[in-house]
């Protein structure tokens, strides 16, 4: 009873939580380290949201060492900076989902012999959007594991030259400054985007969103296109036949910026899809453990592309 009673005041609560300031914030995490502790007791659970709180429990994947101990013992509610950038994550998600889920004007783009599917469609405002359908050899965990450590994403894909978390807003939000390669597709030049960085899971399936964001203290760098991410999103679901295979549907849309005619852009993007979706795979096929070398060749896709000299950043 207890625990229902807790999740319903925290249910309720919720949205004013959220919006609250100053005083109110410390009263509300000394409420959250007295939940915190009645979980560690197995008195109670807490909804999956209340990380968002700062509450640590002690009894999360974060918990492994002393540092993690005193944060139990100090609980350090999130700053209102990070609960914006947690609203901005979720918003995305929900907008980049909306675009997923409705089924109307799709058209098949292109049909791999691996058995990536993609499709476009062009929203209002006249942005072409691609959704990549697959299916992945591997757990949503292990996909999610390896999507969500950006920092490491260049080491198994060469499309990508650099990534680093800027801020990290509770375990499921980051701010990400990324920088694409020169040879990405080798048409559209080098970009880099700063984007919010946000995960879910719901039950067996993991959401993945993220969306272009501004961050005062990181201004578009001098010598790259700022280009901008999303709404975007990444849906993992296990298959139904127990084979620990799961489904991967991936929305790419991106606004490169730049000056290049919207026909080669629109051919690039799937292509940039594909082949960073094959560099997943093979990082897939060696296991959750961390890379140390980057030793496979340049993977990018040649093929459909005029001569290499063509860039718009050069
Ligand atoms: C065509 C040129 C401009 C871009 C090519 C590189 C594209 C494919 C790269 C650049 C930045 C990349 C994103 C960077 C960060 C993440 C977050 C991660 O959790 C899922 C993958 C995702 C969403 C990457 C998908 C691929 C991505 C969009």
């Amino acid at each position: 009873m207890l625990p229902a009673v807790v999740k319903l005041c925290c249910g309720i609560s919720y949205p004013h939580l959220r919006t609250m300031a100053g005083l109110q914030r410390l009263a509300i995490a000394a409420i959250g380290q007295e939940l915190a502790h009645m979980q560690r007791n197995g008195r109670t659970q807490l909804p999956a949201w209340t990380s968002h709180m700062g509450w640590q429990t002690g009894t999360s994947q974060h918990q492994h060492s002393e540092s993690s101990r005193r944060e139990v013992a100090n609980p350090v509610p999130l700053k209102e900076e990070e609960l914006l950038y947690i609203r901005r994550g979720h918003d995305a998600l929900t907008k980049a989902l909306d675009i997923v889920e409705d089924k109307n004007g799709w058209k098949t783009e292109l049909t791999e012999e691996n058995g990536d599917v993609i499709y476009s469609k062009v929203l209002s405002g006249d942005r072409k959007v691609f959704r990549l359908e697959t299916v992945l050899d591997a757990t949503p965990e292990l996909i999610h594991h390896i999507l969500w450590k950006v920092e490491e994403m260049h080491q198994w894909n060469p499309s990508i030259k650099n990534i680093k978390v800027l801020k990290q807003a509770g375990p499921e939000t980051m701010v990400t400054h990324e920088v694409s390669a020169e040879t990405a597709g080798n048409l559209i030049g080098q970009r880099d985007f700063l984007s919010v960085r946000h995960f879910s899971r719901q039950e067996s399936c993991i959401y993945l969103g993220g969306a272009a964001t501004h961050l005062e203290s990181f201004p578009p760098q001098k010598g790259f296109v700022r280009a901008e991410d999303g709404p975007t999103c990444i849906i993992i679901k296990p298959l139904a036949d127990d084979t620990g295979r799961s489904h991967f549907t991936w929305l790419l849309n991106m606004d490169v910026k730049g000056w290049l005619p919207k026909s080669i852009v629109n051919q690039a993007l799937p292509r940039a899809q594909v082949d960073f979706t094959r560099c997943l795979r093979r990082r897939l096929a060696e296991g959750p453990n961390q890379r140390h070398t980057n030793h496979h060749p340049p993977t990018v896709s040649r093929a459909r592309q005029p001569p290499h000299t063509l860039s718009d950043t050069r």
